[in-house]
């Protein structure tokens, strides 16, 4: 499966909250959408979802352009920060409701519910209901609600923001080990830079609607294009020193010492 977002530009009113967005995801890789809060990314989630129509460009998957289609049609699975599972049902039907409205065979389904319960280890938990469940719990029910769906790609908006630390990195081993089983693309939007860095295969760092790089965690924080991107990814951040812009010939200075910095 190959999931392809083509020249995406999307307003509000007056705000360009997508301004021509070329990215392309790939089986079995996680793809990590980072920014700071407003930069765009859970607009471009809704528009592959199919939630949202873009003003301009195509969402491609397989090839095929699906603009127009509509979201119960694309085979999307989005997990949110809030888990939105059913409360009066019990962890079990949370998980095969989508497969039940489809018309799967009830052993069918009970065979996926039973092998995913037992990969994310909340076997003795499908008898309860969301109510009785920590965070962690839940967001591994809705974690196991997306993977029994077999989508084209999975959206994920800050799956684990309500998490406290320590979940939060056992979680972000839950989604890698669900990258090996799914083998279809992970788009995972976060604006937490550690996240991106080490649950990433590849990370786009977008600010104000643009994808100002993509790259691998090890190459965003090695060759940053431009400032934004060197500050933005890091722990701790990366140090930005002005320096003094002199031209390459004949050594006349291209700017006086006291006035351009050298970076945008
Ligand atoms: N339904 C909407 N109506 C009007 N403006 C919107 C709507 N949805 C998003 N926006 C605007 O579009 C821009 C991008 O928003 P978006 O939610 O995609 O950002 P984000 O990067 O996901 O932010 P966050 O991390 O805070 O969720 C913002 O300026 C936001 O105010």
């Amino acid at each position: 499966m190959v999931v392809e977002v083509k020249g995406i530009t999307k307003y509000f009113g007056e705000t360009k909250a997508l301004d021509d967005v070329n990215l392309r995801f790939e089986d079995g890789e996680i793809f990590v959408l980072l920014g700071p809060s407003g930069c765009g990314k859970t607009t471009l989630l809704r528009v592959i979802a199919g939630l949202l129509e873009p003003d301009r460009g195509e969402v491609v998957v397989n090839g095929k352009v699906v603009n127009g289609v509509p979201p119960a049609d694309r085979n999307v699975a989005m997990v949110f920060q809030n888990y939105a599972l059913y409360p009066h049902m019990t962890v079990y039907e949370n998980i095969a409701l989508n497969m039940k409205v489809r018309g799967v065979r009830r052993e069918v389904i009970d065979e996926k519910v039973r092998r995913v319960a037992k990969v994310l280890k909340i076997e003795q938990l499908l008898f309860k209901r969301p109510g009785q469940l920590s965070g962690g719990q839940a967001q591994r029910v809705a974690l196991a609600r997306a993977m029994v769906r077999d989508p084209s790609v999975y959206l994920m908006d800050e799956p684990l923001s309500n998490l406290d630390a320590k979940l939060r990195v056992e979680a972000r081993a839950e989604i890698k080990r669900m990258k090996e089983m799914v083998n279809v693309p992970i788009v995972y939007v976060t604006h937490d830079q550690v996240e991106a860095m080490s649950l990433g295969d590849k990370v786009a760092v977008m600010n104000e609607g643009r994808v100002l790089q993509v790259g691998t965690p090890l190459e965003l924080y090695d060759r940053p294009r431009n400032v934004f991107v060197a500050t933005f990814v890091g722990n701790p951040p990366m140090n930005v020193i002005p320096q003094i812009a002199f031209s390459s010939s004949g050594g006349s200075r291209s700017h006086p010492p006291w006035g351009n910095t050298g970076w945008e």
